[in-house]
This record gives structure tokens, sequence and C-alpha cells, in this order.
């Protein structure tokens, strides 16, 4: 996968901020995005991921000294251009219109706008082109989203909380046509609350939380940083005195759910939880050692982060999946890591 627009990042945020009065919405982000690229922006509610899809848009300024561009232009420029599709929450659709006239009213918008039967089909509207849009779904209206998003050879799709009311099929063939979006070589950020999504879509997740990008990573490198396993085992004879507060006090351990000899644990250091088991006396019966999903993983580092022990998820510079601790990392993440390649692999054979 090749831009075929020269070297500039589809997007760099560099030092970015956003103060609305007395909340710090953005804090210093730094990021870049490659075309090819499918990215997931995850965070908790008010972590930013709004503030940062409007300052990528070009809806907001950033706080001076920090700067925000696309293909290395202005945002507003990139969107003049038509090179950005963007698929937002906020903002009704015209709803006397037919479906098939507003799209093809995006498509001759656009400054390389694709034919509106192309548009329509790849959007799955054909069955309801003719369709008044006020009398639409709300999974049919998200697909008219879509839709305009599409209606372009955009280098750059921007897609807020896209499959929001879709169902599950509409969702699948949602996801299908963002990947033959991504395997054209665009860059793809989505921001959403569906962490299975971002799993199975995403060739990288950005994590925001208060504002600070606490993860940047492969899902796989997302759910390793959390670093939390379950440990699993039946119980086949429980000690007298054995409690759950005993096991809820051996390293590691975060969480016991107990269902008579059944024994589910989570662990941070599930090597030491389970020689400390043994060392209570206890013999774990059928004893599984799990990751987590990405969804756990997510709650882990947020939460993690809640309770103080936060750390930027700015990669240092060097290898995928270096974190740095607590302080920032001056240079603007994407620089080195083999984040693009990786991203250009999985687009090559999706
Ligand atoms: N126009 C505004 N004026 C004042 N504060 C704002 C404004 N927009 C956002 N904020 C605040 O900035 C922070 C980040 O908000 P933002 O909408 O970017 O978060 P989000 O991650 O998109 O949240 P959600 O998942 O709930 O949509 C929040 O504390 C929010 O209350």
């Amino acid at each position: 996968m090749t831009s075929t627009h020269g070297t500039a990042p589809a997007v760099e945020f560099t030092a970015a901020g956003k103060t609305y009065g007395a909340v710090r919405a953005l804090d210093g982000l730094n990021v870049r995005i490659h075309p090819g690229e499918t990215v997931a922006l995850l965070g908790p509610n008010g972590a930013g991921k709004s503030t940062t899809l409007d300052l990528l848009l070009g809806l907001r300024n950033p706080d001076p000294g920090g700067r925000v561009r696309l293909f290395g232009t202005t945002p507003r420029q990139a969107v003049t251009d038509g090179r950005v599709g963007a698929m937002l929450q906020s903002g009704g659709l015209m709803e006397g219109v037919r479906v098939r006239e507003l799209v093809a009213l995006a498509c001759d918008l656009h400054p390389r706008g694709y034919p509106v039967d192309q548009v329509l089909e790849a959007a799955g509207l054909t069955g309801i082109a003719e369709r008044t849009v006020g009398k639409l779904s709300g999974g049919q209206e998200q697909r008219v989203r879509f839709a305009l998003a599409t209606a372009g050879a955009s280098d750059l799709l921007v897609l807020d909380e896209p499959t929001t009311g879709m169902d599950v099929t509409a969702r699948r063939s949602f996801w299908s046509a963002i990947r033959s979006q991504a395997a054209r070589g665009r860059a793809v950020l989505f921001a959403t609350h569906y962490l299975e999504e971002a799993d199975e879509v995403a060739d990288r997740v950005l994590v925001l939380h208060r504002g600070r990008l606490l993860a940047d990573g492969s899902a796989a490198e997302i759910k390793a940083l959390a670093g939390v396993r379950r440990v699993s085992f039946t119980l086949e004879a429980v000690p007298d005195g054995i409690r759950e507060a005993q096991l809820r006090a051996l390293p590691g351990v975060s969480e016991v759910e107990l269902a008579g000899a059944a024994v589910r644990m989570r662990s941070s250091d599930a090597d030491a939880t389970v020689h400390a088991l043994y060392a209570l006396g206890l013999y774990p019966r059928g004893l599984e050692v799990t990751g987590l999903g990405l969804e756990q993983a997510f709650v882990a580092l947020t939460s993690r982060a809640e309770q103080g022990g936060e750390q930027t998820g700015e990669r240092s510079g060097g290898q995928a999946g270096e974190w740095t601790g607590s302080a920032p990392s001056s240079a603007p993440h994407g620089t080195t890591t083999p984040t693009t390649d990786n991203a250009h692999h999985k687009a090559a054979t999706k």
C-alpha cells in the first residue's frame, strides 16, 4: 500500500491541546496516522475523543503552541480539497429529500466525486434509494451518513461512533466497506465505544484518558500492556478457613469470583498468584491462565489511570510496544515505529 500523495502523514497532531474554560479537554497530543492505517480512538466519556476529531476536521483550533496537520496542510485546506470524508454523530440530515438525491448532491459537490450508484451500492442503500430521508430508521440514517462520507475519493475517513444504531448485519457490511476503503490506501480513524469492533477492525488503537494518550499500539499490544490475566481453577477440597478475602490477598489479585468450588480471579502477576496458591496449601485443578479481551484491558488501563498510576502511551520513538514512563515523549509518535509497515501488511492481507 503506497500513498500517491507523497510522504506527509495523513494526520499529524503535534503537542495539540484544547482547553474549554477550566477543562483541559486535550492535553498535548502527539500522534501520527499514515495512509492505509485503520485506527480506533477509544476512551471513557469525556476523554477527549470528540475534541480530537473536531481539531482534526478544523471545526476547532488547537490552543496556541499545538498544531494539527492533514497531509502536510491545514485541516480546513484538506477538507476543502476533498481529502477528508467525515461521518459525525452530530448534524441532522436533510429530511425532505430522497436518499438518492442527497447522496447525488454529495457526489456532485465532492472535488473527486464518485458516480452516485456506486456510492449507494457500497453503502447498502440501493434498495432504499428512493425513500425519503426523514422516514429512515436510525441504522439506515447511519448508512446514509456513511454514503455522504464516501461520496468521493477522500484520502482520510473520520468516523465518530459510526455503527451506533446499526444491526449486526448492517455493522458487518459497514466494516467490510471500511476495509475496502483502507485497502485502497485510505487512512481511517474511528471513535467507538464498541471495543470488539476496535479489536476486529483496527490496525492500531489509541486510548485517550483525560485528554492524554494513555496507550497507542495494536489491540494485542494494548492487551499485553494492561498486563492483567484471568486465573481460573476449581478446588477439589476447600480447606477450612480459606475465604475469599485470603484469595483476594494473594499477590497481583484484583478480583475474585467464587461459585462453589470454581474460582475465577484477575491478576497482574499470574505466576506469583499461582505460586502463592500452592503455598496456601490449595491444589487448583483445571488451572487456566488466559489473557484479557480488549474491553477488559481497556477497563484495567483506564481504571489504573483513574487511581493515579497513569503513564502516557506515546511510544518512545524506538520500537513498537515500548512505552514511555510518566514523562511525555517530545517526539511525535510514528517517526520511527514500524506501525505503518504493520498497517500496510494488515491492509494488504485483509
Ligand atoms: N464546548 C465545550 N465547552 C466546555 N467543555 C467542553 C466542551 N466540549 C467538550 N467539553 C469537555 O471537554 C472534555 C472532553 O470532551 P469530549 O466531548 O471531547 O470527550 P469524548 O471523549 O468525546 O466524550 P464522550 O465519549 O462522552 O462523547 C469533557 O470534560 C467535556 O465536558
